[in-house]
Protein backbone atom coordinates (compact mmCIF):
# COMPACT_ATOMS: atom_id res chain seq x y z
CA UNK A 1 0.00 0.00 0.00
CA UNK A 2 1.53 3.47 -1.01
CA UNK A 3 1.04 5.72 1.89
CA UNK A 4 0.79 9.44 0.09
CA UNK A 5 0.48 11.62 2.81
CA UNK A 6 2.86 12.50 6.18
CA UNK A 7 1.86 13.86 9.12
CA UNK A 8 4.45 15.16 11.38
CA UNK A 9 3.92 15.53 14.95
CA UNK A 10 6.67 17.71 16.73
CA UNK A 11 6.24 17.06 20.51
CA UNK A 12 5.13 13.54 19.24
CA UNK A 13 6.76 11.97 22.42
CA UNK A 14 4.32 13.74 24.64
CA UNK A 15 1.08 12.79 25.98
CA UNK A 16 -1.09 14.64 23.13
CA UNK A 17 0.90 14.40 20.35
CA UNK A 18 1.22 10.48 21.26
CA UNK A 19 -2.70 10.42 21.49
CA UNK A 20 -2.91 12.35 18.26
CA UNK A 21 -1.13 9.66 16.57
CA UNK A 22 -2.74 6.88 18.01
CA UNK A 23 -5.91 8.13 17.26
CA UNK A 24 -4.73 8.48 13.49
CA UNK A 25 -4.02 4.62 14.04
CA UNK A 26 -7.44 3.73 15.30
CA UNK A 27 -9.34 5.88 12.33
CA UNK A 28 -7.70 3.84 9.89
CA UNK A 29 -6.16 6.83 7.88
CA UNK A 30 -3.82 6.23 5.39
CA UNK A 31 -0.59 8.30 6.35
CA UNK A 32 2.67 8.22 7.82
CA UNK A 33 2.81 9.19 10.90
CA UNK A 34 6.70 11.33 11.80
CA UNK A 35 7.01 11.39 15.31
CA UNK A 36 9.80 14.40 16.41
CA UNK A 37 10.48 15.35 19.83
CA UNK A 38 13.57 17.33 21.60
CA UNK A 39 13.71 14.27 23.76
CA UNK A 40 14.43 11.75 20.71
CA UNK A 41 13.93 8.84 23.12
CA UNK A 42 10.94 9.42 23.73
CA UNK A 43 9.81 9.72 20.44
CA UNK A 44 11.35 6.76 19.75
CA UNK A 45 10.15 5.02 22.23
CA UNK A 46 6.15 5.90 21.15
CA UNK A 47 6.86 5.17 17.61
CA UNK A 48 7.81 1.67 18.64
CA UNK A 49 4.75 1.19 21.04
CA UNK A 50 2.41 2.87 18.42
CA UNK A 51 3.76 0.38 15.57
CA UNK A 52 2.75 -2.51 17.69
CA UNK A 53 -0.48 -1.16 17.23
CA UNK A 54 -0.13 0.22 13.52
CA UNK A 55 0.28 -3.39 12.06
CA UNK A 56 -3.58 -3.99 12.40
CA UNK A 57 -3.95 -0.17 11.00
CA UNK A 58 -3.58 1.36 7.59
CA UNK A 59 -1.27 4.16 9.26
CA UNK A 60 2.56 4.11 9.77
CA UNK A 61 4.53 5.34 12.59
CA UNK A 62 8.19 6.50 12.91
CA UNK A 63 10.54 8.84 14.85
CA UNK A 64 12.45 11.08 12.96
CA UNK A 65 14.58 13.96 13.12
CA UNK A 66 13.25 17.83 12.49
CA UNK A 67 14.87 17.84 9.28
CA UNK A 68 12.45 15.66 7.88
CA UNK A 69 9.27 17.87 9.15
CA UNK A 70 10.01 20.14 6.05
CA UNK A 71 8.41 17.82 3.61
CA UNK A 72 5.06 16.96 5.58
CA UNK A 73 1.63 17.67 4.26
CA UNK A 74 0.44 18.45 7.96
CA UNK A 75 2.41 19.41 10.81
CA UNK A 76 0.89 18.87 13.93
CA UNK A 77 2.32 20.99 17.01
CA UNK A 78 1.87 19.68 20.14
CA UNK A 79 5.50 20.59 22.01
CA UNK A 80 6.07 22.40 24.66
CA UNK A 81 5.40 23.20 28.81
CA UNK A 82 1.28 21.99 30.10
CA UNK A 83 -0.25 23.42 32.80
CA UNK A 84 0.13 22.57 36.68
CA UNK A 85 -2.93 21.92 38.21
CA UNK A 86 -5.20 25.48 39.07
CA UNK A 87 -2.46 27.16 36.07
CA UNK A 88 -3.86 28.84 33.49
CA UNK A 89 -3.19 28.26 30.02
CA UNK A 90 -2.24 31.85 29.45
CA UNK A 91 1.28 31.17 32.00
CA UNK A 92 2.54 29.02 29.18
CA UNK A 93 3.17 31.54 26.80
CA UNK A 94 6.56 32.54 27.35
CA UNK A 95 7.85 29.28 27.66
CA UNK A 96 6.18 27.75 24.73
CA UNK A 97 6.35 30.70 22.51
CA UNK A 98 10.43 29.84 22.93
CA UNK A 99 9.70 26.54 21.81
CA UNK A 100 7.68 27.22 18.78
CA UNK A 101 10.77 29.52 18.00
CA UNK A 102 13.14 26.62 18.41
CA UNK A 103 10.97 24.74 16.57
CA UNK A 104 10.67 26.90 13.12
CA UNK A 105 14.25 27.22 12.99
CA UNK A 106 14.30 23.98 12.52
CA UNK A 107 11.82 22.82 10.24
CA UNK A 108 12.00 25.00 7.49
CA UNK A 109 11.80 25.33 4.63
CA UNK A 110 7.99 24.13 4.84
CA UNK A 111 5.97 22.42 1.82
CA UNK A 112 3.97 25.64 0.67
CA UNK A 113 1.33 24.26 0.55
CA UNK A 114 1.52 22.34 3.91
CA UNK A 115 -1.35 22.83 7.35
CA UNK A 116 0.05 23.80 10.49
CA UNK A 117 -2.41 22.61 13.18
CA UNK A 118 -1.30 24.35 16.73
CA UNK A 119 -2.18 22.37 19.50
CA UNK A 120 0.02 23.72 22.17
CA UNK A 121 -1.62 26.13 25.18
CA UNK A 122 -2.19 29.22 24.84
CA UNK A 123 -3.16 27.80 21.56
CA UNK A 124 -5.23 31.38 20.57
CA UNK A 125 -1.95 33.12 20.64
CA UNK A 126 0.48 30.21 19.50
CA UNK A 127 -1.67 29.70 16.11
CA UNK A 128 -0.95 33.49 15.17
CA UNK A 129 2.43 33.32 16.02
CA UNK A 130 3.09 29.83 14.34
CA UNK A 131 1.97 31.61 11.46
CA UNK A 132 3.86 34.35 11.41
CA UNK A 133 7.10 32.43 12.34
CA UNK A 134 6.13 30.05 9.86
CA UNK A 135 5.34 32.18 6.80
CA UNK A 136 2.42 30.15 5.28
CA UNK A 137 -1.08 32.07 4.61
CA UNK A 138 -3.27 32.59 7.08
CA UNK A 139 -5.52 30.10 6.48
CA UNK A 140 -3.47 27.34 6.27
CA UNK A 141 -2.05 27.55 9.78
CA UNK A 142 -5.04 26.75 12.39
CA UNK A 143 -4.94 25.83 15.96
CA UNK A 144 -7.27 22.99 17.59
CA UNK A 145 -8.79 25.75 19.34
CA UNK A 146 -12.40 24.88 21.10
CA UNK A 147 -13.21 22.29 18.80
CA UNK A 148 -12.08 19.66 22.41
CA UNK A 149 -14.32 22.03 24.23
CA UNK A 150 -17.39 22.07 22.03
CA UNK A 151 -17.33 18.24 22.08
CA UNK A 152 -17.38 18.50 25.80
CA UNK A 153 -20.60 21.12 25.98
CA UNK A 154 -22.32 18.46 23.37
CA UNK A 155 -21.75 15.87 25.67
CA UNK A 156 -22.91 17.78 29.05
CA UNK A 157 -25.91 18.72 27.12
CA UNK A 158 -26.73 15.28 25.78
CA UNK A 159 -26.62 14.28 29.41
CA UNK A 160 -28.68 17.18 30.32
CA UNK A 161 -31.76 16.48 27.83
CA UNK A 162 -30.93 12.66 26.92
CA UNK A 163 -30.04 13.83 23.11
CA UNK A 164 -27.07 12.38 21.08
CA UNK A 165 -24.46 14.62 21.12
CA UNK A 166 -24.17 14.52 17.56
CA UNK A 167 -27.78 16.08 17.06
CA UNK A 168 -26.98 18.85 19.50
CA UNK A 169 -25.11 21.91 17.55
CA UNK A 170 -23.97 23.98 20.14
CA UNK A 171 -20.43 25.39 20.43
CA UNK A 172 -17.80 27.35 22.34
CA UNK A 173 -16.77 30.25 20.84
CA UNK A 174 -13.95 32.77 21.28
CA UNK A 175 -10.61 31.46 22.70
CA UNK A 176 -9.20 28.07 24.24
CA UNK A 177 -9.06 29.23 27.64
CA UNK A 178 -10.85 30.84 30.47
CA UNK A 179 -12.97 33.45 28.85
CA UNK A 180 -14.02 30.66 26.20
CA UNK A 181 -18.49 31.22 26.21
CA UNK A 182 -21.18 29.40 24.58
CA UNK A 183 -22.82 30.67 21.23
CA UNK A 184 -26.40 30.52 22.81
CA UNK A 185 -27.51 32.23 20.11
CA UNK A 186 -26.43 30.33 17.31
CA UNK A 187 -26.98 26.97 18.99
CA UNK A 188 -29.63 24.39 17.57
CA UNK A 189 -31.32 21.25 17.99
CA UNK A 190 -33.50 20.17 15.35
CA UNK A 191 -33.42 22.78 13.01
CA UNK A 192 -34.57 25.01 15.86
CA UNK A 193 -32.86 27.67 18.07
CA UNK A 194 -31.66 25.29 21.23
CA UNK A 195 -32.84 27.42 23.91
CA UNK A 196 -36.36 27.89 22.61
CA UNK A 197 -36.28 24.06 23.07
CA UNK A 198 -38.88 22.85 26.16
CA UNK A 199 -36.14 20.10 26.51
CA UNK A 200 -33.92 23.28 27.94
CA UNK A 201 -36.70 24.65 30.37
CA UNK A 202 -34.80 23.92 33.33
CA UNK A 203 -30.81 23.58 32.05
CA UNK A 204 -28.69 26.37 34.15
CA UNK A 205 -27.00 27.93 31.31
CA UNK A 206 -24.56 29.84 33.24
CA UNK A 207 -23.47 26.34 35.28
CA UNK A 208 -23.05 24.88 31.93
CA UNK A 209 -20.30 27.37 30.95
CA UNK A 210 -18.36 27.30 33.71
CA UNK A 211 -18.00 23.54 33.90
CA UNK A 212 -17.29 23.67 30.22
CA UNK A 213 -14.34 26.32 30.98
CA UNK A 214 -13.25 24.12 34.15
CA UNK A 215 -13.55 20.57 32.75
CA UNK A 216 -9.49 21.04 31.85
CA UNK A 217 -8.55 22.01 35.56
CA UNK A 218 -10.68 19.14 36.61
CA UNK A 219 -9.11 16.57 34.16
CA UNK A 220 -5.51 18.26 35.47
CA UNK A 221 -6.29 18.19 39.18
CA UNK A 222 -7.24 14.37 38.69
CA UNK A 223 -4.40 12.86 36.64
CA UNK A 224 -1.74 15.84 35.83
CA UNK A 225 -2.91 16.28 32.23
CA UNK A 226 -5.43 15.84 29.13
CA UNK A 227 -4.94 14.01 26.20
CA UNK A 228 -7.48 10.93 24.59
CA UNK A 229 -10.07 13.84 24.38
CA UNK A 230 -7.93 16.78 22.08
CA UNK A 231 -5.79 13.37 20.55
CA UNK A 232 -9.03 12.47 19.12
CA UNK A 233 -10.31 15.68 18.15
CA UNK A 234 -6.99 16.88 16.43
CA UNK A 235 -7.09 13.58 14.41
CA UNK A 236 -10.23 14.55 13.24
CA UNK A 237 -9.01 17.36 11.58
CA UNK A 238 -6.29 15.86 10.62
CA UNK A 239 -8.73 13.45 8.36
CA UNK A 240 -10.95 16.16 7.38
CA UNK A 241 -7.91 18.07 5.60
CA UNK A 242 -6.65 14.87 3.94
CA UNK A 243 -10.41 14.17 2.60
CA UNK A 244 -11.08 17.77 1.62
CA UNK A 245 -14.03 17.06 4.02
CA UNK A 246 -15.14 20.54 4.22
CA UNK A 247 -17.15 20.23 7.76
CA UNK A 248 -17.81 22.86 10.06
CA UNK A 249 -15.63 22.99 13.01
CA UNK A 250 -14.86 25.20 15.65
CA UNK A 251 -11.48 25.86 15.64
CA UNK A 252 -8.96 28.60 15.74
CA UNK A 253 -8.59 30.53 12.58
CA UNK A 254 -8.01 33.82 11.59
CA UNK A 255 -11.02 36.43 12.11
CA UNK A 256 -10.70 39.26 9.27
CA UNK A 257 -13.01 41.28 11.39
CA UNK A 258 -11.45 41.66 14.68
CA UNK A 259 -7.50 40.72 12.71
CA UNK A 260 -6.85 37.86 14.49
CA UNK A 261 -7.03 34.00 15.39
CA UNK A 262 -9.88 33.15 17.36
CA UNK A 263 -12.05 30.13 17.71
CA UNK A 264 -14.60 29.97 16.08
CA UNK A 265 -16.44 28.09 13.54
CA UNK A 266 -14.65 27.25 10.27
CA UNK A 267 -14.77 24.87 6.92
CA UNK A 268 -12.18 22.69 7.21
CA UNK A 269 -10.32 21.25 4.07
CA UNK A 270 -7.63 20.19 2.23
CA UNK A 271 -6.67 24.45 2.01
CA UNK A 272 -7.21 24.79 5.52
CA UNK A 273 -9.67 26.85 7.12
CA UNK A 274 -12.33 28.95 5.39
CA UNK A 275 -14.25 31.22 8.21
CA UNK A 276 -18.13 31.40 7.92
CA UNK A 277 -19.95 34.29 9.33
CA UNK A 278 -22.02 33.91 12.20
CA UNK A 279 -24.86 36.21 13.42
CA UNK A 280 -24.21 36.38 17.42
CA UNK A 281 -26.05 38.33 19.95
CA UNK A 282 -24.54 41.52 20.72
CA UNK A 283 -23.43 40.32 24.43
CA UNK A 284 -22.14 37.28 22.41
CA UNK A 285 -20.04 39.68 20.08
CA UNK A 286 -18.96 42.18 23.31
CA UNK A 287 -17.14 38.53 24.42
CA UNK A 288 -15.66 37.75 21.41
CA UNK A 289 -14.22 41.40 21.08
CA UNK A 290 -13.07 40.61 24.89
CA UNK A 291 -11.31 37.75 23.63
CA UNK A 292 -9.25 39.45 20.34
CA UNK A 293 -8.40 41.82 22.84
CA UNK A 294 -6.90 39.14 25.11
CA UNK A 295 -5.11 37.40 22.25
CA UNK A 296 -4.04 40.56 20.44
CA UNK A 297 -2.52 41.76 23.69
CA UNK A 298 -0.27 38.79 24.16
CA UNK A 299 1.25 39.30 20.46
N1 LIG B 1 -5.33 22.75 22.59
C1 LIG B 1 -5.82 21.81 23.41
O1 LIG B 1 -7.03 21.51 23.38
C2 LIG B 1 -4.88 21.11 24.34
C3 LIG B 1 -3.58 21.54 24.42
N2 LIG B 1 -2.71 20.91 25.27
C4 LIG B 1 -1.35 21.43 25.27
O2 LIG B 1 -0.49 20.55 24.55
C5 LIG B 1 0.86 20.74 24.98
C6 LIG B 1 1.52 19.37 25.24
O3 LIG B 1 0.91 18.75 26.33
P1 LIG B 1 1.39 17.26 26.77
O4 LIG B 1 1.60 16.42 25.58
O5 LIG B 1 0.47 16.82 27.85
O6 LIG B 1 2.80 17.59 27.41
P2 LIG B 1 4.04 16.59 27.51
O7 LIG B 1 4.97 17.19 28.52
O8 LIG B 1 3.56 15.20 27.72
O9 LIG B 1 4.68 16.67 26.05
C7 LIG B 1 5.30 17.80 25.55
C8 LIG B 1 6.45 17.32 24.66
O10 LIG B 1 7.03 18.46 24.00
C9 LIG B 1 8.40 18.15 23.87
N3 LIG B 1 9.14 19.39 23.58
C10 LIG B 1 9.44 20.40 24.43
N4 LIG B 1 10.13 21.35 23.77
C11 LIG B 1 10.25 20.93 22.48
C12 LIG B 1 10.84 21.47 21.31
N5 LIG B 1 11.48 22.65 21.33
N6 LIG B 1 10.77 20.77 20.16
C13 LIG B 1 10.14 19.56 20.13
N7 LIG B 1 9.57 18.99 21.20
C14 LIG B 1 9.63 19.68 22.36
C15 LIG B 1 8.80 17.51 25.18
O11 LIG B 1 10.00 16.79 25.08
C16 LIG B 1 7.58 16.62 25.42
O12 LIG B 1 7.77 15.33 24.91
C17 LIG B 1 0.76 21.65 26.22
O13 LIG B 1 1.05 22.99 25.86
C18 LIG B 1 -0.69 21.51 26.65
O14 LIG B 1 -1.13 22.62 27.39
C19 LIG B 1 -3.07 19.84 26.03
C20 LIG B 1 -4.36 19.37 25.97
C21 LIG B 1 -5.39 20.00 25.17
C1 LIG C 1 -5.30 21.18 28.62
C2 LIG C 1 -6.34 21.77 27.78
O1 LIG C 1 -6.15 22.79 27.17
C3 LIG C 1 -7.63 21.13 27.72
O2 LIG C 1 -7.77 19.93 28.00
O3 LIG C 1 -8.61 21.80 27.41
Amino acid sequence: MSLTHKISIIGGGGNVGAAVAFALVVMQEPVEILLVDVDEKLAEGQALDIRDAAHLSTAHCRAVKFEEVGNSDIIVITAGARQEPGEPRSNLIDRNYKVLESIFSKIQPIKPSAIIIMVSNPVDVLTSIAQKLSGLPKSQVIGSGTFLDSGRLRNYLSRKIDVNPSSIHASMLGEHGDSQFVGWSVATIAGTPLLENPLMANVDLDEIEQAIANQAYEIIEAKGSTYFGVGYHVATLVKCILENGRRIYPICNYSAKYDTYLSLPAIVGSEGATPVTLKLSQDEELKLESCANNTKAHL
